[in-house]
């Protein structure tokens, strides 16, 4: 078996492409949806991935707010940035790039947030109604995922699903949405047993633990779907000394001989992330205008 490759790449841009359409019609109505971006600090991934959100914000059509505050920011600064965004009403969303300096609680800053405005879905209110199966604000992440399995097999019910991980970013909300579609899942981790056995029963796998290849050929059932959260960069010394290249958390060409469809990485669920917090924007500004959320179908060729 050699796996179809789901296009993450693809299937985001279809999302952008449908949400521009949906922000076209806001804007004829004066109601343009605004995102605010805030990064403390000169992390270099982090300054790639909020300059990608700003720049596809604005292709999108929505008003982008930048903040770039400095590695020594306060805590208290912070807070009191995120309590002007709250009260603006051209602020749709708020998201604050993680990681944060070690001088900020990041659980207090998210915690400040309106859980209206929290696009990320990482406010406990928002993960409380993902735990309960109220409708809120989804993290990007594991809701990227789920539409990138849903692309391949529609209907999940009965499918056992194993998440490796148990983040609050991606593992546990990665657990709850495939709750929520029905499959019987086990959330395994650094701890679990047998790992490779666990991770054979999984008609659905999906990878977060931030190991590079972690997840061999041989733990994978023939024809699951696989889906690989990491991004891991390790040296890559053909192409040079010092060079480096990324890789998920699964060995992408054993898993690819037994997997019946495969996200790859780069182009995979990265991508997706930020395709769903523009989407996330958009419901946030559709349910602070009480205006229906608009159908983004997307269909891959
Ligand atoms: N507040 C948040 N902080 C962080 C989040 C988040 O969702 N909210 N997630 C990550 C970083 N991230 C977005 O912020 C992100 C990571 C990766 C990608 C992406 O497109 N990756 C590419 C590969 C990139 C590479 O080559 O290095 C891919 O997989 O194709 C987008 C967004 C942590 N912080
Ligand atoms: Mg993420």
């Amino acid at each position: 078996m050699s796996a179809s490759i789901i296009d993450g790449k693809a299937y985001a841009a279809g999302l952008r492409a449908r949400i521009t359409d949906a922000v076209g019609d806001m804007a004829q109505q004066g109601a343009t949806p605004g995102l605010a971006v805030v990064i403390v600090g000169e992390d270099p991934a982090s300054q790639i991935y909020v300059k990608n959100k700003a720049r596809q914000t604005v292709e999108v059509g929505m008003r982008s707010f930048e903040h770039v505050l400095p590695a020594s920011t306060s805590e208290a600064e912070l807070l009191s940035l995120v309590a002007g965004l709250n009260a603006d009403p051209a602020v749709d969303g708020i998201l604050v790039q993680l990681p944060l300096p070690r001088q900020i609680d990041a659980q207090k800053v998210i915690e400040a947030i309106d859980p209206a405005k929290d696009v990320d879905g990482f406010h406990p209110i928002n993960a409380g109604k993902l735990m309960t199966g109220v409708p809120g604000l989804v993290s990007c992440t594991p809701l990227g995922c789920l539409l990138l399995i849903q692309s391949v097999q529609r209907d999940l019910a009965g499918l056992n699903a194993v998440v490796l991980g148990r983040s609050n970013i991606v593992g546990k909300p990665m657990a709850q949405l495939l709750i929520g579609q029905s499959c019987t899942v086990t959330v395994a981790h650094s701890k679990t047993r047998d790992l490779p056995e666990v991770c054979r029963e999984a008609d659905i796998l999906v990878a977060a633990v931030g190991r590079p290849e972690m997840v061999r050929g041989d733990w994978i059932k023939r024809g699951a779907i696989v889906v690989d959260v990491g991004i891991n960069r390790v040296p890559n010394p053909s192409s040079g000394e010092g060079k480096t290249r990324v890789v998920g958390d699964v060995a992408y060409a054993e898993a690819s001989a037994v997997a019946s469809a495969i996200t790859p990485v780069p182009g995979g669920v990265g991508p997706m992330t930020i395709a769903c917090l523009l989407r996330n924007t958009l419901e946030a500004a559709c349910l602070r205008r009480s205006l229906p959320m608009p159908s983004l179908d997307v269909r891959l060729a």
